[in-house]
């Protein structure tokens, strides 16, 4: 099967300090995955990594087929789709939703560049597909938390990525702007051309069933990873987390975690 990510060793070094250490995965195409890990972990760290933000110290690390090293940094980035909070602060938030939406297909912040009708037509299509029809000619400024998520992740599926990675989407959100945005998530990757998604969040209950593979992640090392299953159980999370904790099992096969 096509290889997503591919890390060998990998190892990040800032000064005295070893951020990442032997990180070996490997994931592929159809695989959704959900990175587990506390504040500090190193999961936008990893993030980084992946995107070409940040290289290796040590170790091999291959993304979408290319090489660290050996392979265009900004040709891989446009194959790869990021969706985080810290993005919003970067965006023109005066613009309509379906032009934020049409920057995603230039990977630039405004529209700089020449577009079609067809790409508007796109932009908008999407965000029906996202269920966010009814937020087409609103300025983004004026959207709740939880649509803003949902036009940035339709933003980053404007360039057809082959990775689409959800840096913690539900921060910020109430609990049924979770639900719904999760919900979203949910669909999205039922669909036959959905990139690899690449989830990431602090919350055992956000890891919907639709991420069949788990990562825990904890001080820059993968403590576990595997078929969420195996990983989402009171014995398994007991031995991750650092203190004790409690389980409770929710609908849909998802997990909520409490310290005890
Ligand atoms: N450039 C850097 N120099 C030194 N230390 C760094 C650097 N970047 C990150 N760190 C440290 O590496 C650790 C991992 O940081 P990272 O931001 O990747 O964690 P995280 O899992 O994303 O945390 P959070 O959930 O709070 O966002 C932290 O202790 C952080 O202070």
């Amino acid at each position: 099967m096509t290889k997503i990510l591919d890390f060998q060793n990998v190892t990040l070094e800032r000064g005295e300090r070893t951020i990442l250490k032997n990180i070996n995965w490997t994931t592929h195409v159809k695989e959704n995955w959900a990175i587990l890990g506390l504040n500090g972990a190193g999961k936008t760290t990893l993030l980084k990594m992946i995107h070409g933000d940040l290289w290796p110290t040590t170790g091999r690390l291959e993304v979408l087929g290319g090489v660290f090293g050996h392979t265009s940094i900004p040709e891989l980035q446009r194959k790869i789709g990021w969706v985080s909070t810290a993005l919003q602060d970067a965006l023109h938030v005066g613009d309509r939703v379906e032009k934020i939406v049409l920057s995603g297909k230039f990977a630039s912040i405004g529209v700089y560049e020449k577009y079609t009708q067809a790409d508007v037509e796109q932009a908008k299509q999407i965000l029906r597909q996202m269920g966010g029809a009814e937020l087409i000619g609103k300025r983004y400024q004026v959207l709740s938390q939880g649509e803003r998520q949902t036009v940035l992740i339709a933003r980053a599926l404007m360039a057809r990525p082959q990775l689409l990675i959800l840096d913690e989407p539900c921060n910020g959100l109430d609990l049924f702007a979770r639900e719904r945005l999760l919900q979203r998530v949910a669909k999205l990757a039922e669909a036959p051309d959905s990139p690899a998604l690449l989830f990431v969040s602090h919350y055992t209950e956000e890891l919907l069933p639709c991420f069949q593979n788990v990562m825990l992640l904890r001080d820059g090392q993968v403590i576990r990873q595997g078929k969420r299953t195996d990983l989402l159980t009171e014995a398994v999370l007991s031995d991750f987390y650092p203190a004790p904790i409690q389980t409770a099992a929710l609908s849909e096969q998802r997990l909520a975690v409490y310290p005890r």
